[in-house]
């Protein structure tokens, strides 16, 4: 099932066209990474998730129900939100902190020290915010995201200005709550961070959905490259001209060739007397895959 789905979902200020036709699919139980340059419209499309903005055109629908006025208090309160940095108090403690968040929802105690632990914030929740690492700041939020026992948990680059320790705590994180059956939906611009933790991907550039599916699909999409082992490089390169052979040290690479043209490049190197040594396809990283999406590089 679907835990998110949007349909056509658009936002648009004045003339600016910010989300533009959206359709999300949003798996239960997984890590969604939801990727795109700053700029790209990742906030404000987590912020219509949430009602916090209203869209434009387009739907939302979560849990299977569509948001609307009526819906919305009821599905709200079982989604947990991080946008942007986490709104806490620092002259008061992280447990404090999260004494509020319980007060204003009626949480029991046992909801709190269960979110407390699942971020492993207990040995420093009687400090007070404003000595919290950043890390230690973004956990709270986490935590104050959770106490409510959501089904689902949306954050807006929770990793930003981590270090890599603090980013690998996050990640091990909402992995182990995706483990739990929490879908996480979580934004970022960084392709190498979501690609290791998100077993789905949303990739979106300047508002527009410009690929969603697995990190397996997204493989799949790009064509590897041919790397033919010959001792007559210097022929090799010139009979395969056409299909872009380049010379290497030990023969040729073809770039982004399908099974048919390694045949037909096979066959015409066969045909000139060329000694075929070995022949090795090359997939292509998830970072070309992107550069050749987006036109950009992984850190975007
Ligand atoms: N209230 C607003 N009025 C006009 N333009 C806006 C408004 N909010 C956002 N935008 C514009 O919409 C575009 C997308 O912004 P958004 O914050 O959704 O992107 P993002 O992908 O989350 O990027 P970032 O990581 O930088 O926050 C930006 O060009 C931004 O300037």
């Amino acid at each position: 099932m679907d835990i998110i789905t949007t349909s056509g979902l658009t936002k648009t200020y004045g003339r600016a066209t910010v989300v533009a036709d959206l359709d999300l699919r949003v798996p239960e139980g997984c890590v969604y990474g939801f990727l795109g340059p700053n700029g790209s419209g990742k906030s404000t499309t987590m912020k219509m998730l949430l009602s916090l903005i209203q869209p434009t055109a387009g739907t939302v629908t979560v849990f299977g129900e569509e948001m609307n006025r009526s819906s919305r208090r009821r599905l709200l309160a079982g989604i947990g939100s991080l946008i942007e940095a986490p709104s806490v108090y620092g002259h008061l403690t992280g447990a404090e902190n999260l004494r509020v968040v319980q007060k204003l929802l009626g949480l029991t105690d046992a909801q709190v020290t269960k979110a407390l632990a699942t971020v492993r914030l207990e040995k420093q929740k009687d400090k007070v915010v404003r000595n919290y690492s950043l890390g230690m700041k973004q956990r709270l939020g986490i935590a104050m995201a959770l106490a409510r026992d959501p089904r689902l948990l949306i954050l807006d680059e929770p990793t930003n200005g981590l270090d890599p320790a603090g980013i690998e705590e996050i990640r091990e994180l909402l992995i182990s709550l995706a483990g739990s059956g929490i879908t996480v939906m979580v934004s970022s611009h960084l392709l190498a961070e979501m690609e290791k933790m998100a077993q789905v991907l949303g990739i979106i550039d300047h508002g527009r959905l410009i690929f969603q599916g697995t990190r397996a699909e997204l493989f799949a999409r790009s064509l590897p490259d041919l790397l033919i082992e010959t001792p007559d490089a210097v022929r090799a390169s010139s009979v395969l001209e056409p299909a872009g052979a380049r010379r290497t040290h030990d023969g040729v690479r073809l770039t982004g060739i399908d099974q048919p043209g390694t045949a037909a490049a096979v066959a015409t190197l066969v045909r000139n007397d060329i000694a075929v040594h070995a022949v090795r396809r090359e997939q292509q990283s998830l970072e070309d895959i992107f550069i050749s999406l987006t036109g950009r590089g992984g850190d975007l």
